[in-house]
Parts: C-alpha cells; sequence; structure tokens
C-alpha cells in the first residue's frame, strides 16, 4: 500500500506520484541551478562573485532535502514496523519536531505534533509515527493538509478505534515577513473515530498534550 503516492497526477493535494530519480523529473538539477541564478541576478545581487558562487546548488540541494518527503512512501518508511498487539489502551506519540514549508512562500512551518491513536489489534513501530509526520512534513503544504495526512496514513495504516493529531506551528511567512506576527503560532487538529465521536476521549488527548511529563 502506496497511501503517499496515491495520486497518479500528483498536485492538487498535495500528492506526487513516487518519483525516484531525477531524470524523471521534469526539469534538470543544472536548469534548477539556473533558476536560482536568475532570482539572484532579480535580486540585485552578484551571483558570481565568490560567496554566492556555490549558492544555486547550495539551494538546489537544500530544497530538495526539504521537500524529499515527495520521494518517499509510507511502505518504504514502515519497513514492516507493524505489529498485532492487543491491546485497546490510547498510545501517544508528542512533541514530535515538524520542519516543514509553507507552499505559498516556500518558508519555513516549524512547530510539533502530537499523534494518538487507539489500536485495534494493530500497533505501529513508535519511531515510524514520527516518521509518518517528516514525510509528510518535508513537502511544500498548508498545516492543515498536513495534519490531515499524518491522520489518515495513520488511519489507513491501522485501521486503529481512532486517530487523533494536533500540529503546533509558527509559519515564517507570518513571522519574518508579510504580517510579521513573531509570537503567532497556529494550532491545527484531525480526528478520527472514537476522537471525533467521543468527547470525553478527545478530551483525554488533550488534556495529556498539555500535560508536563514530571521529568521535563
Ligand atoms: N490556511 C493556511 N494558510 C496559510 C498557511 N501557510 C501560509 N498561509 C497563508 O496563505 C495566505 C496567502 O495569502 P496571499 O494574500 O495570497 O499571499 P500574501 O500576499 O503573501 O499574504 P500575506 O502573508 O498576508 O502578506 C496568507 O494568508 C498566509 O498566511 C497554512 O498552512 N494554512
Ligand atoms: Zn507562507
Amino acid at each position: 500500500m502506496t497511501l503517499a503516492n496515491s495520486s497518479p497526477k500528483g498536485n492538487q493535494n498535495g500528492n506526487l506520484p513516487n518519483l525516484k530519480t531525477q531524470s524523471e523529473l521534469p526539469v534538470s538539477e543544472e536548469e534548477m541551478r539556473q533558476a536560482v541564478r536568475t532570482l539572484l541576478l532579480g535580486l540585485g545581487e552578484n551571483p558570481d562573485r565568490e560567496g554566492l558562487k556555490d549558492t544555486p546548488k547550495r539551494v538546489v540541494k537544500a530544497l530538495k532535502f526539504l521537500t524529499s518527503g515527495y520521494h518517499q512512501s509510507l511502505d518504504e518508511l514502515l519497513n514492516g514496523a507493524v505489529f498485532h498487539e492487543q491491546t485497546d489502551e490510547m498510545v501517544l506519540v508528542r512533541d514530535i519536531d515538524i520542519f516543514s514549508s509553507c507552499e505559498h512562500h516556500i518558508l519555513p512551518i516549524l512547530g510539533r505534533a502530537h499523534v494518538a491513536y487507539i489500536p485495534d489489534g494493530k500497533v505501529i513501530g513508535l519511531s515510524k509515527v514520527a516518521r509518518i509526520c517528516e514525510m509528510y512534513a518535508r513537502r511544500l503544504q498548508v498545516q492543515e493538509r498536513l495534519t490531515a495526512q499524518i491522520a489518515d496514513a495513520l488511519q489507513g495504516l491501522l485501521n486503529p478505534k481512532g486517530v487523533a493529531v494536533v500540529v503546533e506551528a509558527s509559519h515564517m511567512c507570518m513571522v519574518m515577513r508579510g504580517v510579521q506576527k513573531v509570537g503567532s503560532w497556529t494550532s491545527t487538529s484531525a480526528v478520527r473515530g472514537v476522537f471525533a465521536e467521543d468527547a470525553k476521549t478527545r478530551q483525554e488527548f488533550m488534556s495529556l498534550i498539555r500535560h508536563t511529563p514530571s521529568w521535563s
């Protein structure tokens, strides 16, 4: 199953086909570097000066890393780490760092995700929860879609009794430019199954993500 890349046409909802190699992409790496060079010229810079001479190469490399989630699939990152386990207690992985990029400005979205599910016969390796967050974060995103994609991935993989995801993030496009609201951050949530149906379960999740662990 490759939920991450389920759309063959791509783009509409942030999914892309699983493009693996540079030769499958519609532009070459050299064309990408040239585009960065053009941007530098447009900014009034001299792309041939020493400090900038390798910048197009670096920018392309950095952007490719920051969007490397397009080229991953759930299958690959899971590595089979779904286990049968008879438990129906809530599993919560909290405070997962999120480094994403907003699709409107290609500027950072920095924050964290809290992901919970209530199993129904299957559990997932805990690190894989964080890897799922990373895969979707390393794409051009809006926070709402990122949040929903994480929830839907877990729902699809485990068919659990419920899934809840909260993402809390600060958008550099709102901090460093535009409206320039330095302290602002945005909270988005996606709830599925019992978390959507039962206010008490949702409440338990919300209080667990607000709780300060005694060892912290
Ligand atoms: N809903 C949502 N909006 C986002 C996200 N990231 C950025 N945006 C917003 O996308 C909008 C784009 O608005 P535009 O008016 O087209 O762009 P802009 O002129 O750069 O807007 P300003 O940021 O207001 O200067 C802005 O309001 C951003 O704050 C996100 O993850 N979710
Ligand atoms: Zn933005």
